[in-house]
């Protein structure tokens, strides 16, 4: 039985069409990492997945039952880390955690037990006696993690909860994920770090203006595009006419520029790499040349016409 099935999900905002007939299944025990430019519908998606918003048509099935007339039952089973950080700024880690597990019905020793093993699974065992203002921005974003797990959800559903933090939060962030699947709860995640899908999604949904773009496991998703290569061209100050002169070559795809580098997505081989050369001699210095296999970012690129980090966040 699919934990989810989402079928001909629409939802607008006034005239702005954020989700446009979605159709989307999540087996038992995936991680799916939704990937997407701003703007693609992540949120919206995964905010109606939570209950948390309406949708204007479709439907929703959750653990085999129908969302809407079931919905407080499946609230019970399902855990939302929103992207804002959304804990009581005048209550201790612990303190917190014992709130979040009340509301789940947890108390006694149950209570106590879930909140010593959530605190140990987000490493703030050692702060739980702390306020949220005394942790680093890391530390906010595992309590907030922890908020939505103490009551060991079926389903956990994270909107980037890795944005804007340091490196030694993010892979601890990263672990307390993969813990939790392997102990059985099914994870949905919203990310602008490729490298963290590559890393730990089974699945990979590729989203782009209220639409699912792609669906399968990264290697799936790579295989789609095996037959092209990445270009990469250090090029002294290059601009738009080298950028177009460089399109015009039909077995190039996708042309986009970033400081000094070029970066193209073409068909494999030798007759593509001679063309773009000569055609990038016209327009300046060629300082660097560099080719390789397309990765997920690629796939993403070829799909959408968009880069991820758009939003300047690394
Ligand atoms: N409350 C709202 N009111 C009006 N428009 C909204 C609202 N929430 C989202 N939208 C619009 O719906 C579309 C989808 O937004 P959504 O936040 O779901 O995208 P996203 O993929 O999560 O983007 P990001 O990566 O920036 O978080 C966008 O065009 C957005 O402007």
């Amino acid at each position: 039985m699919a934990t989810v099935e989402m079928k001909n999900i629409l939802k607008r905002y006034g005239t702005e069409l954020a989700l446009d007939y979605v159709d989307l299944e999540i087996a038992e025990g995936e991680i799916l990492g939704l990937l997407g430019p701003n703007g693609a519908g992540k949120t919206t998606l995964i905010h109606a997945l939570a209950g948390v918003i309406g949708i204007d048509s479709g439907e929703i099935e959750m653990f085999g039952k129908e969302q809407r007339k079931h919905l407080l039952e499946i609230k019970r089973r399902i855990g939302l880390v929103t992207q804002e950080i959304t804990v009581f700024t005048d209550l201790t880690a612990r303190e917190n955690l014992e709130f979040f597990g009340g509301i789940y019905g947890l108390k006694g020793s149950e209570l106590k037990q879930r909140v010593d093993d959530t605190l140990a699974v987000v490493g703030l065992t050692d702060h739980q006696k702390k306020l949220p203002s005394a942790y680093s921005g890391g530390m906010q974003r595992r309590l907030n993690i922890a908020c939505a797990m103490v009551h060991r959800p079926k389903l956990l559903i994270l909107d980037e909860p890795t944005v804007g933090i340091d490196p030694q939060s993010r892979s601890h962030i990263i672990d307390t994920i993969r813990e939790l699947n392997r102990q059985g709860t099914t994870i949905v995640y919203t990310t602008h770090y490729m490298e963290e899908i590559q890393a730990i999604a089974s699945r990979v949904v590729i989203m782009d203006e209220g639409h699912v773009i792609a669906d399968g496991t990264v290697a799936e998703l790579i295989e789609r595009i095996q037959h092209e290569e990445v270009i990469r061209l250090g090029v002294s100050d290059p601009g738009e006419e080298l950028a177009e002169a460089i399109r015009k070559i039909d077995s190039v795809k996708k042309v986009t520029i970033e400081n000094s580098t070029v970066h193209i997505i073409s068909t494999a081989g030798s007759a593509t790499l001679d063309r773009v050369l000569a055609a990038a001699r016209e327009f300046g210095t060629i300082h660097a040349i560099d080719t390789e296999k397309p990765s997920l970012e690629d796939v993403f690129l070829t799909l959408t016409g968009k880069r991820l980090r758009d939003k300047g966040e690394e």
